[in-house]
C-alpha cells in the first residue's frame, strides 16, 4: 500500500518546522517538499495542496483561509494550525482527549482545526468540569497563561533573540490588554460557556513552554482533581498530577520539548487553581497537529517526541 502523502504549507515557519522535524524521522508517511523559491507561489502551492492526502496549514490566518480555497478535490484532508477555522461548525476541533465524540470526529474528518496554545490550556481544564457538571457554564472564569516567546512565531523569536533588544524583555510581559485575545472565541465555543473568561496572557524570556492557570473560587480542589483524573484516565497525551502537584512550585517550561499536557490541581475545599503545563510547540501546536494526523490516518499515536 502506498504511504499517505503529506504537505506542510508554511514549513519554514516555527510550527511548520516542528511538524517537519517530527515527520522527517518517520517512514510511514511521504513528505511532499515544495522548492524553497516557490513556497509562496500560489500556483505551485495549489499543485501540492491537491496532490497531498493530508495538508498541514502553518500559516497566518488569511493565508490559511486562502489555502483552503485552493483545494479543488474531495480527497485532500486539512489540519489547520491557525485561528481561522476553530469556531467554524464545518470544521472539527482537534483535541481528541475532550471526549470520544471529539476523537471520532477527528478520525473521520476532512477539516480539522488544531487548537490554539493558550486555548489548549484553558479548554483541557474547563471542558471536563463543565461537561461533568462540576462548574456551571455561566461561571465567571478567570485565567492567566504564561508562554515562551516562540508562541509569537518568527517575528517574536527575532524580537527576543535580538542582541540589541530592549532590556524590558528580561522580565515577563502582560499582553492582550483589550481582553479580546484571539483564543477567547474557541474557549467559549468548545467548552459551551455563556461568557468568555477574563484572560491574561503573559509572555516570558524563555523559548517554549506554557503554564495556563484557571482560577476557581468556591470550588473544592478534591472534586476538581478527581473529575479531571477520571476524565483523562488512560490518556497518553493528557495526564493529571496528584492533588497539589508534582512539587511545591510550578515552572512554565516544565514540559518544554514534550508533546503531552499535564494538569496540576492545587487548593482546598473552598478554592482551586488548575494549571495546564505543556509546550506551546508540542501539545500547543505541532505535537497536537501530528497527533491529529495519526488519528485521521489510523496510525499509531506517537509523535516521535517524549510525551
Ligand atoms: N508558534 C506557536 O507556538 C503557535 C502558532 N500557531 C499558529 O500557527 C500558524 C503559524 O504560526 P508560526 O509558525 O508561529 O508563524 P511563523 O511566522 O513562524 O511562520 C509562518 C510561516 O508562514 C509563511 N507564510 C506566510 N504567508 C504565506 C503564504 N501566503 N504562503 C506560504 N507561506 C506563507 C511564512 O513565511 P516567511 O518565513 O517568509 O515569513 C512563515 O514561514 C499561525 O496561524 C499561528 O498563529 C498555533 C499554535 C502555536
Ligand atoms: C506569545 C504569543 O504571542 N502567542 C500567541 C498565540 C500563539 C497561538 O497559539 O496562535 P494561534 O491562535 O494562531 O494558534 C498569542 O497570544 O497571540
Amino acid at each position: 500500500m502506498s504511504k499517505p502523502k503529506i504537505y506542510i504549507d508554511g514549513k519554514e515557519g516555527t510550527t511548520g518546522l516542528q511538524i517537519y522535524e517530527r515527520l522527517g524521522k518517520r517512514d510511514d508517511v511521504e513528505l511532499l517538499l515544495i522548492d524553497e523559491d516557490k513556497r509562496k507561489d500560489t500556483e505551485e502551492r495549489r499543485k501540492f495542496l491537491n496532490a497531498a492526502d493530508i495538508v498541514f496549514l502553518c500559516l497566518p490566518d488569511a493565508a490559511a483561509k486562502e489555502a483552503v480555497t485552493l483545494i479543488e478535490n474531495d480527497h485532500t484532508r486539512v489540519i489547520d494550525a491557525s485561528t481561522a477555522h476553530r469556531t467554524d461548525p464545518d470544521w472539527d476541533y482537534g483535541f481528541a482527549e475532550l471526549s470520544k465524540a471529539h476523537r471520532a470526529a477527528i478520525a473521520g474528518s476532512k477539516r480539522v482545526a488544531n487548537p490554539g496554545c493558550h486555548a489548549s490550556g484553558f479548554i483541557s481544564s474547563v471542558y471536563p468540569l463543565v461537561a461533568r457538571g462540576v462548574v456551571p457554564e455561566d461561571f465567571a472564569f478567570t485565567c492567566s497563561s504564561l508562554t515562551g516567546y516562540s508562541g509569537g512565531g518568527k517575528k517574536m523569536i527575532a524580537e527576543y533573540e535580538d542582541a540589541e533588544r530592549d532590556s524590558r524583555h528580561d522580565s515577563e510581559r502582560i499582553y492582550g490588554l483589550n481582553l479580546h485575545h484571539k483564543h477567547l472565541p474557541e474557549m467559549e465555543y468548545v467548552c459551551g460557556l455563556m461568557h468568555a473568561p477574563v484572560f491574561v496572557p503573559i509572555v516570558g524570556d524563555f523559548y517554549k513552554g506554557m503554564a495556563t492557570t484557571v482560577m476557581l473560587p468556591g470550588v473544592d480542589a478534591h472534586i476538581v482533581h478527581d473529575t479531571l483524573a477520571e476524565h483523562y484516565a488512560n490518556q497518553n497525551f493528557v495526564t493529571v498530577a496528584p492533588t497539589g502537584g508534582d512539587e511545591n512550585v510550578i515552572y512554565a517550561n516544565t514540559m518544554a520539548g514534550r508533546d503531552s499536557l499535564r494538569l496540576i490541581v492545587c487548593g482546598h475545599e473552598e478554592q482551586t487553581i488548575v494549571t495546564a503545563l505543556f509546550d506551546n510547540l508540542g501539545k500547543g501546536a505541532s505535537g497536537a497537529a501530528v497527533q491529529n494526523m495519526n488519528i485521521m490516518l489510523g496510525l499509531e499515536e506517537t509523535t516521535g517526541l517524549t510525551l
